[in-house]
């Protein structure tokens, strides 16, 4: 299908009107200020300047990314201006997957909530064509080329129609054929109705644009209008030049004044003035950072997905990822083996048999088993947030619900969990690393296994929504593992602490797993009954450690991933909270 076809039913005609728009970074830093200009409907405009000028910040201001500091965004056009799309540098769809697939998902959480499988099929397929890419379908994003990524990433977003649109440097490090090719697609979709912004450093794509908004170094506005009026603005033939131009003049700070005085003179370049093609104060202006959500075609306000569908969605893709990427999943399943092996080499068969104990060792083997169900969890949980910060933030914008997302994590993540705990205990009681115990016993010891392994995902996302990237969360991982091996009671026991230590155990999830698995393992008796000298007066040192009920461990634990969820949730609404300021 054609571009005209598909883009024919989009929301045309939205206006975008800035009025003095300032935004300040952290430390109270201004890098907007007093920016005032207008989109009109359909235009495909241009924000350019020098590097660190506010670009991105003015970008993500006018789309409603990030709430302005002082003065007003507002859209306004002829059909309902609901769905805004939003392309940042980076990429927003997973790499794992085909293209066509990762579409699909993404038009199942952004399409009004009632759209059936096949009606997002079919919008797919749509935009694949309007984008030229239905060749590319079934190739995984991360072997498509550069340009076919930046070009995937529109696509997600032109899944609603959007009526205007915003990209972040869309065509940089394109090779300058595709970038022109972009150029045009973008053309087409403006030509189309669609208002397009965005901002770039190629003075090529500026030749493109209908009008040019030139930034000055301290992040004012130097310029707004067509790209032939900027160049006799600037004394210019090329564009190419203008950064120079803009440090050149004896008071680089006073081109703002200078844009004034001739926008005076010459009023018929009206894209800075707010008044000219922008909402009347009966219109139907909005705020973008007050987004209703997503519209259906007749430009009526249509609801958005719910909770649930999010959840079912999400856990649905999370599934394919891990399926689909073999290493990771042979990662995920093959290193519990390892473990599994090396516990098999290590500890000798009968340490529990009540004739012939080995106390020392019976230690050793719980307390292995608990970390195994610790590590295993935290190292799932670990790279699952990080690694797609740009894509949640996207969705975030999407109306994408945090709770379903991180719920989407464990309905994919415990499933395998599980699969390995019980590996790892039916594999060792089958080999006789624990005690003969009966069917009961071994679920309660599955269940205290399986909650700390919860706990530890719950921390492994926690850890994974507070940094930045994968390097700085695999940096954690000793962090982590470290505290969980000291103050657990297995090194020392707990009552043979320092008083620091004996308090920090307390927070240490893995000493609950391992308390737990000694009781229901039933060490107590053992140490004391058991035909061993050294029972009795090891039970003396760990005192009443494994007296508790295990059902007090499983609390503390369920309490334990409850609680690192809820942190990783408020984790994730304060850095958006921040990243917005
Ligand atoms: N979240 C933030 N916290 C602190 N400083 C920020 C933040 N976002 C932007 N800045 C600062 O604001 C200024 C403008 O940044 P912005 O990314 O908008 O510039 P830009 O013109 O898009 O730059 P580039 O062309 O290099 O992408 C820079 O000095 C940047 O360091």
């Amino acid at each position: 299908m054609t571009t005209e076809q598909t883009t024919a039913p989009s929301r045309t005609g939205v206006a975008v009107v800035a009025d003095g728009l300032g935004q300040t970074v952290r430390g109270g830093r201004r890098v907007l200020d007093d920016i005032s200009l207008t989109v009109a409907p359909g235009e495909l405009v241009a924000i350019i300047g020098v590097s660190g000028a506010g670009k991105t910040t003015l970008l993500e201001t006018l789309a409603g990314v990030r709430r302005p500091a002082a003065g007003t965004v507002a859209y306004d056009g002829s059909a309902a201006p609901g769905a805004v799309g939003f392309v940042p540098q980076d990429d927003i769809i997973h790499r794992e997957l085909p293209l066509a697939r990762t579409l699909h998902h993404a038009a199942r959480l952004r399409l009004p909530s009632g759209t059936g499988s096949a009606e997002a099929s079919r919008r797919v397929a749509e935009v694949l064509a309007d984008l030229r890419l239905s060749e590319r379908a079934d190739v995984p994003v991360g072997r498509l080329s550069g340009g076919e990524r930046k070009r995937a990433s529109i696509a997600v977003e032109l899944l609603t129609r959007p009526g205007v649109f915003f990209l972040d440097e869309p065509t940089s490090g394109l090779d300058p054929a595709i970038a022109v090719e972009l150029l045009r697609v973008l053309r087409t979709l403006a030509d189309a109705g669609t208002t397009v912004v965005l901002t770039t450093h190629q003075v090529t794509d500026v030749d493109r644009c209908d009008r040019v908004v030139v930034l000055t170094r301290e992040g004012r506005l130097a310029y707004a209008g067509t790209p032939a009026t900027a160049r006799e603005f600037f004394g210019l033939r090329s564009l190419a030049e203008v950064h120079l131009r803009l440090d050149e003049e004896s008071d680089p700070a006073g081109w703002p004044e200078r844009f004034a005085a001739y926008r005076a003179a010459d009023p018929a370049d009206a894209t800075v003035d707010p008044d000219a093609t922008g909402p009347s104060p009966a219109g139907n202006a909005q705020d973008p950072t007050d987004d209703p959500g997503p519209t259906d075609d007749l430009g009526g306000t249509a609801r958005r997905v719910g909770r649930w569908r999010q959840w079912l969605v999400l856990a649905a893709r999370n599934a394919e990822i891990v399926a689909r990427n073999r290493l990771t999943l042979a990662i995920l399943l093959g290193s519990p083996l390892m473990v599994l092996g090396m516990f098999a080499l290590l500890f000798r068969p009968g340490a529990f048999d009540p004739a012939d104990p080995r106390p020392t060792v019976t230690v050793m083997i719980l307390f292995w088993i608990a970390f195994g169900g610790f590590f295993f969890g935290l190292t799932y949980g670990l790279l699952q947030i990080c690694t797609e910060l740009p894509i949640l933030r996207r969705e975030r914008l999407a109306g994408v619900r945090l709770l379903p997302y991180l719920l989407a994590k464990v309905a994919v993540l415990l499933p395998l969990l599980a699969l390995v705990d019980l590996a790892l205990l039916g594999v060792l009681r089958g080999m006789d690393r624990l005690p003969p115990v009966d069917g009961g016993d071994f679920a309660a010891l599955y269940a205290t296994l399986l909650l700390s392994s919860a706990a530890a995902l719950a921390l492994g996302l926690l850890c994974s929504a507070a940094v930045s990237d994968a390097a700085q969360a695999t940096l954690m991982l000793p962090m982590l593992c470290f505290p969980q091996v000291l103050f657990v009671g297995a090194i020392l026991p707990v009552p043979a602490m320092a008083a620091g230590g004996r308090w920090l155990s307390y927070a240490m999830s893995n000493r609950w797993a391992f308390e737990g698995l000694g009781h229901t393992a039933g060490v107590e008796r053992l140490w004391r009954d058991g035909g061993s000298p050294l029972g009795p007066p090891l039970l003396q040192t760990y005192g009443d450690s494994f007296s508790r009920p295990v059902w007090v461990d499983w609390l503390v634990l369920g309490g334990f991933a409850l609680l690192f969820l809820a942190a990783t949730w408020a984790v994730l609404v304060r850095r958006e909270a921040r990243g917005a300021s």
